[in-house]
């Protein structure tokens, strides 16, 4: 046993400590649970909050906190991390232990799953050795049902000797009861007497005398039963949470060091192997997981899984795993631009009409000519561009992709992409870190917690920025439908236009792997970790709350960030326009500076600024650009997708330039939010401008290649 902590995840001791009390009256609650049982769906029930869920193992990484009130009592709700164990063996087991260890929550409940207990109860019995405050919520009692799985809760409570209570998490059944409950055993209205495990005669020995000479330090402050098991199970990274623990405390942690090394003379004169140790506890746990699952669940079809291996035999198969991941998307993306066209138009042509009465009003208000000019031509109209290109689609490709989550398909893609991932030396997990970047990039690096090695997750975070994020994405999806389709005619308008959206995310995903791959060749050398990826079963998606959920937290809030960046970059464009130096206006003079460069790799000068000025936000990257030619060309009424087209065109645009234009919007540098996150999340500069550098290099080199070459072969 060594001494020295080696610090995994960074600021879990910091986020564990973190919760802000707003009276001290108010009660902590902590919420525990293995990967995807409805934690964060029971924790935004109860406190209205929108912590993100889906069907797929580890998308909760950090402490999230929420409130609410029951009867007379406060709650403070803190969702935990999903983890199998809390045998700290990984970041979130640690972050999860250690709140339900330090945090001192008033009750801890434990989400569990009704279809698969005897797992679970593995956790809850670890539980139950650290804190006798549990109360246990069977959830997903309504997939139990359909599967024929019978959980007799009331002998539940009577093996465990904590409260049961049986939920429907998502339809908001049993969470009334588990209010009340909860309620009661915080405030000690129920006394419990939870199971303690008997480790064998042995073990127990030991335990007993490490267990007296922690009691010395630790007191009443910590369980030191618990403590005394971490240790004798080879975890010395506790001893660094107890010291943190005592510090914070200003408690006095100086016999801490002294009763360690007792204990560890102890466990070397005894002989004591830490890996028998730990196999003896864990076997001790499973068997009494396994004797009261057989005690109190009741399989009446013991096929209930065979319907989801059968689909995954398919989905996941060597064949047409691959295969059909890519069809389904190609679909995704046709839905998207096909049902995005029309809504696109028709909102392009009412805000063409209401632009004249807009005017009318603001010349009527008497304001200067100027100003007239930029609030007419500046913001109005990148507004309703921003608005009409990039809400329909969004409003279409959300919820087709929230869909996907819901029904459970990520965790597949995870699994068809694991073995390339493994050679290109990187972590299979990182799949699901990408898809999350679907949402937001910041998102993505911040789920790259679930992955364990440092040096996978620096890899997964330095390369999550070549898929595209909310922001970005609408970019491709109207370069396709403006440009790219409307070149075409008739089917194969939308057919090509899908393609290009297609091959530009599969462009992402082959260069994520030849990054990670030269990375962990180079600077990040090393071999992958193996790791077992819960396959979750398929679940039906609740079509309703999914529409409703991706339109107001995702569509709106994007849509949101775009007109709040939009406008004043609507102004701030608008004026660099219109002050003249020389001849000719700011915007011009920067433009032309930009502009040799910009040709080189196929775009031009108006469109790299354009990308440079969007560091803040991603999503007012077209908006600048139609902005700038606006603002310089002849005035031309934008009423149809037809006339931006033009306006392109007139501006010197071709297939090569749309083209160019999608590929350098997945290949540049991160947004400024990203940025961000990326340096809080590595806590260093170096990584954070790797994680500037090589995305945008590689898109300025590929951008360079395809110009060059279709300029050669005289494609444009
Ligand atoms: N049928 C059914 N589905 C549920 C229920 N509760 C949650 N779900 C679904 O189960 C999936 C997982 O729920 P989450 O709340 O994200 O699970 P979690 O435990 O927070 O997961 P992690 O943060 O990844 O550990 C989601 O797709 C939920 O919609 C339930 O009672 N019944
Ligand atoms: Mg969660």
């Amino acid at each position: 046993m060594g001494l020295t902590h080696q610090s995994t995840g960074k600021g879990a001791l910091d986020e564990m400590f973190n919760v802000q009390l707003n009276s001290p009256d108010e009660i902590v609650i902590a919420l525990a649970g293995n990967p995807n049982t409805g934690k964060s769906t029971v924790f935004n029930s109860l406190t209205g909050l929108n912590q993100h869920t889906g069907n797929w193992p580890g998308k909760t990484v950090t402490n999230a906190q929420g409130r609410y009130a029951h009867k007379d009592k406060k709650f403070v709700l803190v969702d935990l991390p999903g983890t199998y164990s809390l045998l700290a063996n990984s970041v979130e087991e640690e972050v999860a232990r250690d709140f339900i260890c330090f945090g001192k929550p008033q009750a801890t409940v434990v989400v569990t799953d009704a279809t698969s207990l005897e797992r679970n109860l593995i956790l809850v019995l670890q539980i139950l050795e650290i804190t006798d405050k549990v109360v246990l919520c069977v959830n997903l009692m309504d997939e139990a049902k359909r599967k024929g799985i019978e959980v007799d809760l009331q002998g539940l409570s009577e093996s465990l000797g904590v409260s049961v209570v049986g939920t429907s998490a998502r339809d908001g059944v049993g969470l009334e009861e588990l209010k009340d409950t909860v309620y009661k055993v915080a405030l000690g209205e129920i006394s419990l007497k939870p199971k303690k495990i008997h480790y064998g005669k042995e073990i127990e020995e030991v335990l007993q005398t490490i267990e007296g000479k922690m009691e010395k330090v630790v007191e009443d402050q910590i369980n030191s039963r618990w403590v005394a098991l971490q240790l004798l199970n080879g975890d010395t990274k506790i001893l660094q949470s107890i010291n943190t623990y005592l510090k914070e405390q200003e408690l006095n942690s100086e016999g801490l060091e002294g009763c360690i090394k007792e204990g560890e003379e102890f466990l070397k004169k005894e002989n004591i192997k830490q890996e028998e140790n730990q196999d003896k506890i864990v076997a001790a746990i499973v068997k009494e997981a396994e004797k009261i699952h057989k005690k109190t669940v009741l399989i009446k079809n013991e096929k209930y899984n065979e319907m989801d291996r059968k689909i995954d035999n398919i989905l996941t198969s060597r064949v047409f795993g691959i295969p059909i991941m890519i069809a389904l998307l190609g679909i995704v993306f046709w839905i998207t631009l096909e049902g995005a066209e029309y809504p696109a138009e028709a909102l392009a042509t009412f805000f063409s009409a209401m632009e004249q009465p807009i005017s009318n009003f603001v010349l009527g208000l008497g304001v200067p000519d100027w100003l007239h000019g930029m609030l007419v031509f500046g913001v109005y109209r990148t507004l309703s561009w921003v608005v009409a290109v990039m809400l329909p689609p969004m409003a279409i490709f959300f919820p087709l992709f929230t869909l996907l989550e819901d029904l459970g398909y990520l965790p597949r893609v995870a699994f068809n992409l694991d073995n390339f991932f493994k050679k290109a030396c990187a972590h299979g997990k990182q799949a699901l870190t990408m898809c999350m970047g679907f949402g937001c990039n910041a998102a993505g690096v911040i789920a790259c917690r679930i992955i364990d090695s440092p040096r996978e997750r620096l890899i997964a975070i330095i390369t999550n920025n070549f898929v595209p994020c909310n922001g970005r994405f609408p970019i491709l999806i109207s370069m396709a439908v403006i440009f790219i389709g409307g070149s075409a005619t008739g089917i194969s308008q939308s057919f090509i236009a899908t393609l290009s959206v297609l091959g530009v995310i599969i462009l992402g995903v082959v260069l994520t792997l030849v990054v990670s791959k030269i990375l962990s060749k180079t600077i990040l050398k090393g071999l992958p970790s193996s790791f077992t990826l819960e396959l979750p079963p398929y679940r039906k998606p609740q079509v309703g709350r999914v529409l409703v959920r991706s339109i107001l937290d995702r569509t709106l809030f994007v849509l949101g960030r775009a007109i709040m960046v939009a406008a004043p970059a609507g102004i701030v464009i608008w004026i660099m326009a219109n002050i003249m130096v020389g001849d000719i206006s700011i915007l011009d003079h920067c433009a032309a500076f930009l502009d040799p460069f910009g040709r080189l790799i196929g775009m031009d000068g108006y469109i790299i600024m354009a990308f440079i000025l969007g560091l803040p936000a991603n999503e007012i990257v077209i908006p600048i650009i139609v902005m700038s030619y606006l603002s310089t060309g002849a005035m031309l009424e934008l009423d149809s997708l037809e006339a931006l087209r033009e306006l392109l065109i007139d501006n010197g645009w071709t297939w090569l330039t749309a083209v160019c234009v999608m590929i350098f919007t997945l290949l540049h540098f991160p947004c400024g939010t990203t940025m961000l996150t990326i340096r809080k999340e590595t806590q260093s500069k170096k990584w954070t401008f790797a994680s500037f550098m090589i995305p945008t290099v590689t898109g300025v080199f590929v951008c360079f290649i395809v110009a060059q070459t279709a300029r050669l072969l005289g494609l444009v």
